[in-house]
């Protein structure tokens, strides 16, 4: 299914991302995690075509992605939509348009010009949203919505694009533990019922565990950990993060607690 094979990226004389090579032989849920700059943003970018790679190669059912170009580069982003930390919708346009937005690439310069939607992608688009819970927010701008109800109006535009493969590139970095917890959840049903790939970077430990078949560490461009939730024992995250004994786990969660109430000011 896809297979990533010596993968290199280098800016310069720093190589972000140094020769990956991961087989994934069926559709699942697969977690990257590692410290900031480890190289996790790098790779999804490469597999999606937003950045070229330096070496090595990538194919995505047969198909070598990162040789592609033209139409062809064209038509494998609109298979594998990307999920951003900072949802990247447009504020000001609602819920709705947002959503339409993932069918741009298959439509005329000048139907998105005039924002002209045939009725069955509206119909699509409403039907997206209320499978994700959110389509009583259909008429609003996206602005005025919740970073959690932003973040699933950015997964209902990826659905738009029926991809192959999602990839979500720290889809919970800005958002509270609750709302994180809907998002991983919409994630993980996406996967579960409409058997998709879905590549996952995350900041956090405990969520990798929680929702992927698979995790991925990565340290420093390099791949140092691929394996399954069970063998993510502490001593493999203190690898993963560098982080020497005193190394805690939760400074790596997004675990939902109960906060202390703050002192009240004398
Ligand atoms: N466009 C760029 N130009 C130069 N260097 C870059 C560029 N993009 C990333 N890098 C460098 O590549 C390395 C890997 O960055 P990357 O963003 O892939 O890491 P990351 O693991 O996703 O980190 P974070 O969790 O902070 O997003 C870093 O050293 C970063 O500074």
């Amino acid at each position: 299914m896809l297979h990533i094979d010596g993968l290199t990226k280098r800016f310069g004389a720093n190589t972000a991302v140094d020769a990956a090579t991961i087989e994934v032989d069926r559709a699942m849920m697969v977690g990257i995690i590692g410290a900031s700059g480890a190289g996790k943003s790098t790779l999804l970018r490469m597999l999606n075509r937003l950045t070229d790679a330096t070496g090595g190669a990538a194919h995505f059912d047969g198909t070598e992605i990162t040789a592609l170009e033209g139409a062809a580069k064209r038509r494998w982003q609109s298979d594998c939509a990307m999920i951003f930390q900072q949802f990247n919708l447009v504020p000001r346009m609602d819920v709705v348009a947002n959503v339409l937005h993932g069918t741009l690439n298959r439509r005329s310069t000048l139907a998105t010009l005039f924002s002209l939607y045939p009725e069955a992608d509206i119909h699509r688009a409403i039907d997206i949203l209320e499978r994700l819970g959110i389509a009583e927010h259909a008429p609003k701008r996206a602005e005025a919505l919740s970073g959690g109800q932003q973040q699933r109006v950015a997964i209902a535009r990826a659905l738009m694009q029926d991809p192959r493969m999602i990839l979500a590139d720290e889809p919970i970095a800005s958002l509270d533990p609750m709302n994180a917890q809907i998002v991983m959840d919409t994630l993980r049903r996406i996967h579960d019922e409409d058997g998709r790939m879905v590549v996952c970077n995350l900041h956090t430990l405990d969520t990798a565990r929680r929702y992927c078949d698979r995790v991925i560490g990565m340290r420093q461009g390099r791949i140092v950990f691929d394996g399954t939730p069970e063998q993510l024992t502490t001593g493999v995250a203190r690898d993963i993060y560098g982080a020497d004994a005193s190394f805690s786990e939760s400074a790596t969660s997004t675990e939902i607690r109960e906060h202390a109430p703050a002192p009240v000011p004398a």
